[in-house]
């Protein structure tokens, strides 16, 4: 197995709180991989560490073999977990801000991202909803022709239709380029057929992680080993 993340003894504390506390992961190239952990386990602060936003206190980061940098964040599509727009953009904005300023952005496609998302050129994106916001983020996101996705909470509070729309758009894109894909999720249950690889997080740690079909066969469903890990 090639491994496109590499995290050894991760440790990340803001304040007295600890977020990361000794974190390993090891992200397999070419496959869908999923964080999963509940509210606080830390995912989110890994997630911001791979592009270079959070700096880890100890231990060592590799991202597609080199440390996490701005040079290297060219090769990478982040989906933050929260939407920040300029003043006065709509959807048609919005693609051409990426067009201008996001590496390998493929305009076309994100056009047809946005079509096939149910988005249209002139609506604005003060005002939109949840679901129409993360649509239009994943969208930005696909259209980019890069190594490596990484998704924070790409499906939460997000509808189960639009939710079954982001999903196929995401395999479309994994199937079409050859792409690592890295997603931190609570949605299990629907999302769960998505995911080649799982790591579970809990208090800044790893509790458990391999492939999902080996972690079925030895343990039972998603669900179940998350309830018996967090419940
Ligand atoms: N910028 C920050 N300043 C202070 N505390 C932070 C900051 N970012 C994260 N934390 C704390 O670190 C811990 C881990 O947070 P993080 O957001 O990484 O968890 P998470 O697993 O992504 O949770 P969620 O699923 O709720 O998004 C939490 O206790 C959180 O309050």
């Amino acid at each position: 197995m090639t491994v496109a993340i590499k995290g050894a003894g991760i440790t990340k504390s803001y304040g007295k709180r600890r977020a990361l506390d000794g974190f390993d992961i090891e992200v397999p190239e070419y496959a869908i991989t999923a964080i999963l952990g509940p509210n606080g386990a830390g995912k989110s602060t890994f997630m911001r560490m791979l592009t270079g936003m959070v700096e880890p206190d100890s231990g060592t980061l590799t991202v597609l073999g080199e440390r996490p940098s701005w040079q290297n964040n060219r090769r990478i599509s982040y989906l933050p977990d929260r939407a920040r727009w300029y003043q006065g953009h709509t959807v048609e904005k919005a693609i051409e801000w990426g067009a201008r300023l996001l590496p390998e952005f493929r305009k076309d496609e994100a056009w047809e991202l946005a079509g096939s998302l149910g988005l249209e050129a002139d609506l604005e994106t003060e005002g939109m909803s949840k679901g129409q916001e993360a649509r239009l983020m994943l969208a930005l996101c696909l259209a980019r022709e890069v190594p490596l996705l990484i998704l924070d909470e790409p499906f939460s509070g997000i509808d189960m239709l639009s939710r079954e729309k982001i999903v196929a758009a995401l395999i479309d894109s994994f199937s079409t380029r050859r792409q690592t894909v890295l997603i931190c999720t609570h949605e299990i249950a629907e999302t769960e057929s998505l995911f080649d690889h799982a790591v579970f997080v809990n208090d800044g740690r790893t509790a458990l992680a391999g492939s999902v079909e080996d972690l079925r066969a030895e343990r039972g469903s998603m669900q179940d080993i998350y309830r018996r890990i967090y419940g």
